[in-house]
């Protein structure tokens, strides 16, 4: 049986080089890394799967190739838009791919978390998330962040599209029942906080995850990679890896 390798993309990048570390670690191959500029035609065929940590404007060139090869795909860039994310949809039909926002073990755990705090806590606790990122970060808010809130969203049977409020500003009127507030900070080389804040009148709940190194995704994105080379084609996310559904 031939060898499980790793294409890694974006490897010049923060994440591409932490993924790189970490399938040494793990002790996974590295058939081909690529950036910018190189050929996913010419690096792809040398692997068995990818891990894309690079920048949502590739994800359609990425899923093309993958699906001309017949590849999985550990997808860990965030920021998509909505026909991207169909197309990630679309192409796990034919190909297995793990897409997550965040593939650390302490944020899955607080995915979990925060659903079942939600579920606990009922209608009267008002929900807002709060994020903060190093500098560099190029979307807003964070995949993870958006995560938190379809997960509030689908325990109070909200929706992301319509009921999440991206910060406020001028005169805004009282708050709703109805809203899930999102806040983005930046600055400074902060790797990734989430808050996920439970407001009711009298006392306030608030579930908080902290990263300190980009070790903790790039070692779970190696993770899902090995997870997924034995399984059929589907839309898989962290939680699948990690057992938490
Ligand atoms: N799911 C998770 O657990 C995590 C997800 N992320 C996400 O991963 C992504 C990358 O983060 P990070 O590593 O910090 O970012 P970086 O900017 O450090 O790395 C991205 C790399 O991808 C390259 N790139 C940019 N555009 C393209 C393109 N169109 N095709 C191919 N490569 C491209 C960049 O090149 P250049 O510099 O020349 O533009 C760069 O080398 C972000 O979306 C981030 O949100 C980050 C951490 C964890
Ligand atoms: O850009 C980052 O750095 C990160 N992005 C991911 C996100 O958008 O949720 C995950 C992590 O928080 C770091």
């Amino acid at each position: 049986m031939s060898e499980f390798k790793l294409l890694v993309t974006g490897c010049k990048g923060r994440m591409g080089q932490a993924v790189i570390s970490a399938a040494e670690a793990q002790g996974v191959a590295v058939g081909a890394s690529m950036d910018v500029g190189d050929s996913l035609s010419e690096a792809l065929p040398k692997c068995s799967c990818t891990i894309d940590f690079s920048s949502h404007h590739f994800t359609k060139e990425l899923l093309a190739e993958s699906l001309r090869l017949g590849k999985g795909l550990v997808i860990g860039t965030t920021g998509h838009t909505d026909e991207e994310l169909a197309l990630i949809k679309e192409a796990s039909k034919t190909i297995p791919v793990v897409f997550a926002s965040n593939f650390s073990v302490g944020v899955n755990t607080l995915f979990w978390l925060t659903r079942k705090a939600a579920e606990l806590l009922g209608p009267d606790f008002d929900l807002e998330v709060v994020e903060m990122h190093h500098r560099m970060k190029k979307d807003s808010p964070s995949g993870t962040a958006r995560t938190l809130v379809e997960i509030l969203a689908g325990v109070r049977g909200l929706d992301y599209d319509t009921d999440c409020r991206h910060g406020r500003f001028g005169d805004v009127g009282a708050r709703t029942p109805k809203e899930i507030g999102v806040h983005a900070l930046r600055g400074g080389d902060v790797v990734g906080d989430h808050t996920v804040v439970f407001a009711n009148l009298g006392e306030r709940v608030e579930l908080t995850h902290k990263a300190s190194s980009r070790d903790t995704f790039a070692g779970g994105a190696v993770r899902a990679a090995r997870w997924l080379a034995d399984k059929p084609a589907g839309l898989y996310d962290m939680q699948d890896v990690l057992g938490l559904k």
